[in-house]
């Protein structure tokens, strides 16, 4: 991304106010409420507390007039590439991103998953990133192949609720 903050991890003012910096320990409860309003899919607060102690170049906020109104959570996985032929290989997974309905459609998925997808590639080395989506959520699907992400498969019955997942997927 243009913005030093995945680099850095000194706060940078993206388009229209925005800033997207690393999340720090303090933003835990503020992420988590997000989340709960936004998406079905919960975790309880370690495994955020985790995610962020692991894995934390990875994991962004993006502020809005010193509001925490988005985030996405990664992880670093070695195993099979769901794209390239070969063995094993560094893996980046998102495994969560939501920005607050009423801050949606000015760029911020969009700069959350490229700061997320930066650090992956630069700070973790990863080869690969993936995720899984409903195979419903028509807007988190266009943003991610507007990312360059391709569906690789069907995963079906994924969610507790029944519902099948692309597993998604773009190289590095
Ligand atoms: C791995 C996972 O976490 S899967 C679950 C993903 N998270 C969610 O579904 C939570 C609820 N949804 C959200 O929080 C948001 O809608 C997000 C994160 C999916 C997108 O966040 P936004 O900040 O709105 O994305 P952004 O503004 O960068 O949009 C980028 C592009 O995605 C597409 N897009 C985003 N929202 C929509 C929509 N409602 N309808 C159609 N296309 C959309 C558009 O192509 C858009 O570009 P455009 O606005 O120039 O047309
Ligand atoms: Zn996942």
């Amino acid at each position: 991304m243009e913005q030093p903050a995945a680099g850095t991890g000194s706060a940078a003012t993206g388009n229209g106010g925005v800033v997207i910096r690393k999340a720090r320990l303090e933003d835990i409860p503020r992420v988590i409420v997000i989340n709960r309003v936004t998406l079905p899919e919960n975790y309880p607060e370690w495994f955020w507390r985790d995610h962020l102690e692991k894995w934390g170049e990875a994991f962004f906020v993006a502020e809005v007039d010193g509001k925490v109104v988005g985030y996405v959570m990664s992880r670093v996985e070695y195993g099979a590439p769901n794209i390239a032929k070969g063995m094993l290989v560094k893996k980046g997974h998102i495994v969560s991103i939501a920005v607050l309905e009423g801050y949606r459609r000015r760029g911020i998925g969009t700069a959350l998953m490229k700061a997320a997808i930066e650090a992956l590639r630069e700070r973790y080395g990863c080869k690969e990133v993936y995720l899984e989506v409903r195979v419903s959520n028509e807007p988190a699907i266009k943003l991610y192949e507007k990312l360059g992400f391709r569906k690789v498969r069907v995963i079906p019955m994924y969610y507790l609720d029944g519902e099948d997942a692309y597993l998604m997927a773009k190289e590095l």
